[in-house]
């Protein structure tokens, strides 16, 4: 499996774009949410969206978001299909009556069905999306009254949405379920409200820190550059095999 982060940046970073990232098993491509700069972070890496076999989306903050109306559209219009949509069940009703709808709804568009083909996901069961590419959604702690997943591929990569931090889940992970790898959102300084901070990550142990990338940056990043323990930061454009 390759993962390919197509933006590395927090919601407000103006150096990346949206922290979204580009999975490929077996020549099936699927693209972890679809922030506002995903269309031109797609189009920068010379990747054409008719070619992402689907997406999958964590949460419905713009950042993760807030490129499938152009999405959506531009299959409709341009390619003649719908695309693929991998959404929890309970996101589908907001996404678009929260987010979609003002710019999509049209005659013959009045549902997320209409502009994706939507296969909802029920958090916690292992949902085979491609041969050798399975997907368990797990709900993770965002932002009061607004339900982020994070998500775990192949049973064992995990992959946070923006959470705040969760040490025992970390650690559950790790050692009972045998996840080798973390691919975790950062937030480098201030409190963490509502997500990690790079402090609550250094005080993991050190085996866990090793087995973990940091992601959804601020601009700050290079100074940061050394002071992350054991993990790294995973950087834009570069494709990892995981
Ligand atoms: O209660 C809130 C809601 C939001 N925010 C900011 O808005 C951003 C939205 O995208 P994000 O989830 O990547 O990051 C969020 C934060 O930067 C916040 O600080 N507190
Ligand atoms: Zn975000
Ligand atoms: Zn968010």
């Amino acid at each position: 499996m390759k993962l390919q982060m197509i933006g590395t940046g927090n919601a407000f970073a103006k150096k990346y774009f949206n922290n979204n990232s580009l999975i490929e098993q077996d020549g099936f491509k699927l693209l972890i949410d679809c922030g506002i700069t995903a269309p031109l972070a797609l189009y920068e890496l010379g990747i054409g969206m008719e070619e992402l076999d689907a997406v999958l989306i964590t949460h419905t903050h713009g950042d993760h978001v807030g490129g499938l109306e152009e999405y959506g559209f531009q299959m409709k219009f341009k390619h003649g299909r719908k695309p693929v949509l991998y959404v929890a069940d309970t996101l589908v009703e907001p996404l678009w009556n929260h987010t979609l709808s003002g710019g999509m709804t049209q005659e013959g568009l009045e549902k997320l069905e209409d502009a994706f083909d939507v296969r909802p996901l029920r958090a916690g069961e292992v949902q085979e999306l491609a041969p050798n590419l399975c997907v368990e959604l797990l709900r993770t702690q965002h932002i009061a009254g607004k339900k982020s997943y994070s998500v775990i591929l192949n049973r064992d990569v995990f992959y946070s949405a923006d959470m705040t931090f969760d040490r025992e889940l970390l650690t559950t992970l790790v050692r009972d379920r045998g996840v080798r790898r973390i691919f975790h959102e950062v937030q480098l300084e201030g409190p963490g409200q509502v997500h990690t901070t790079l402090d609550e990550l250094l005080s993991l142990p050190e085996e866990i820190q090793e087995l973990t990338k940091l992601m959804h940056y601020a601009d700050n990043k290079d100074q940061f550059e050394g002071r992350a323990g054991k993990m790294s930061f995973l950087e834009q454009g570069e494709v990892y095999s995981i």
